[in-house]
C-alpha cells in the first residue's frame, strides 16, 4: 500500500485540499491513519447493511473513493436483487475504486459512477452511506442533498452519516482537535503534517456540530436519530426513515 507523505515537506503556497491523483494514490494509507475509528466503523457499515438492506432494493455509497464501504455492505448483504451504487466526483478515485471492487468476486452488482452526489437520482433506496462525505460540501447544500436521500429512502431506510465534528464549546472543541493531532502523531505524521494538512482543509471541510447534524436531520423527517460511534472529533451517526 502506498504511504502518505502529502505534506512531509514544506510547501509554498498551500493550496485547497483535493482529492487528486496523489490523494487517490494513497487514500487507504491516509484515512486509517487519520481518522480514529475508521476500520470499526467500515465494519459496522457491514453489519448495518446485512440488518437493514432489503430485496429489490438499492444501496448508495455517496463519496465511495476507492469503495472500502461498498465492499463492506456487500460481503454482508444476504438479501436478493440487491444493487450498490458508489458514486465519487473524483476521477482518479473512481479508476481505483473500480478496479478494487472487480477484484472481488460477488452476485451483487455494483455500479461506480463518477459525478457530483448533488446532480445523481436516489431511489429504492434500503440504505444510504456518507461516510465522511457530507462534510466537504458547501454547507449550504447539505439539507438539499439529504432531503433528496429521504426521499429516496423506502421505509424503514437507513441513512448512516459519518462525519468530522465540531464542537461549541471551544475549550472541548480545542481539546478533541488536539487529542485527534496526537493521534495522528501516533500514527507516524510528523507536527509538519499534521499542521500543513490541517491550513489546507481548512476551506474545504467546514465541519457542523453533533446537534446542528441531529436537528437537520429531525427537521427533514428521519425518526430514529442516534450517535452510535465517537472517538475525539470524529463519529458516525445513523438515522431512519
Ligand atoms: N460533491 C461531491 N460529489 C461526489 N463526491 C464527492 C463530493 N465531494 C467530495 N466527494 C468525495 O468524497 C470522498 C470523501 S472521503 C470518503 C471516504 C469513503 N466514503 C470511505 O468510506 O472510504 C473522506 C475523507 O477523505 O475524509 C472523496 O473521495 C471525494 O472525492
Ligand atoms: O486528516 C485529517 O485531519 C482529517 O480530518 C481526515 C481526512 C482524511 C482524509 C482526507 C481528508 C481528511
Amino acid at each position: 500500500m502506498s504511504k502518505d507523505t502529502i505534506f512531509s515537506a514544506p510547501i509554498k503556497n498551500l493550496g485547497d485540499f483535493t482529492f487528486d491523483e496523489n490523494v487517490a494514490e494513497v487514500f487507504p494509507d491516509m484515512i486509517q491513519r487519520s481518522v480514529p475509528g475508521y476500520s470499526n466503523i467500515i465494519t459496522a457499515i457491514g453489519m448495518l447493511a446485512n440488518r437493514f438492506v432489503t430485496e429489490n432494493s438499492n444501496v448508495y455509497d455517496l463519496g465511495c473513493s476507492r469503495g472500502a464501504a461498498t465492499l463492506s455492505a456487500r460481503r454482508n448483504i444476504q438479501q436478493k436483487n440487491v444493487k450498490i451504487i458508489g458514486i465519487d466526483n473524483s476521477k482518479p478515485m473512481v479508476e481505483r475504486c473500480r478496479q478494487h471492487i472487480q477484484a472481488y468476486q460477488s452476485e451483487i452488482p455494483v455500479d461506480i459512477i463518477c459525478d457530483d452526489i448533488r446532480n445523481v437520482k436516489i431511489n429504492n433506496a434500503s440504505m444510504v452511506i456518507l461516510n465522511f462525505t457530507l462534510q466537504f460540501l458547501p454547507p449550504e447544500d447539505r439539507y438539499t442533498l439529504l432531503t433528496k436521500i429521504y426521499q429516496g429512502l423506502n421505509p424503514n431506510g437507513l441513512l448512516v452519516l459519518s462525519e468530522k465534528f465540531r464542537f461549541e464549546n471551544n475549550k472541548v472543541n480545542e481539546l478533541l482537535i488536539d487529542l485527534h493531532h496526537q493521534f495522528k502523531r501516533a500514527n507516524g505524521y510528523s507536527e509538519l503534517e499534521v499542521s500543513q494538512k490541517r491550513t489546507a482543509l481548512e476551506n474545504v471541510m467546514r465541519t457542523d456540530t453533533i446537534s446542528d447534524h441531529k436537528a437537520r436531520l429531525s427537521s427533514i423527517g428521519f425518526s430514529q436519530i442516534e450517535l452510535w460511534f465517537q472517538c475525539f472529533n470524529f463519529g458516525s451517526m445513523i438515522a431512519v426513515k
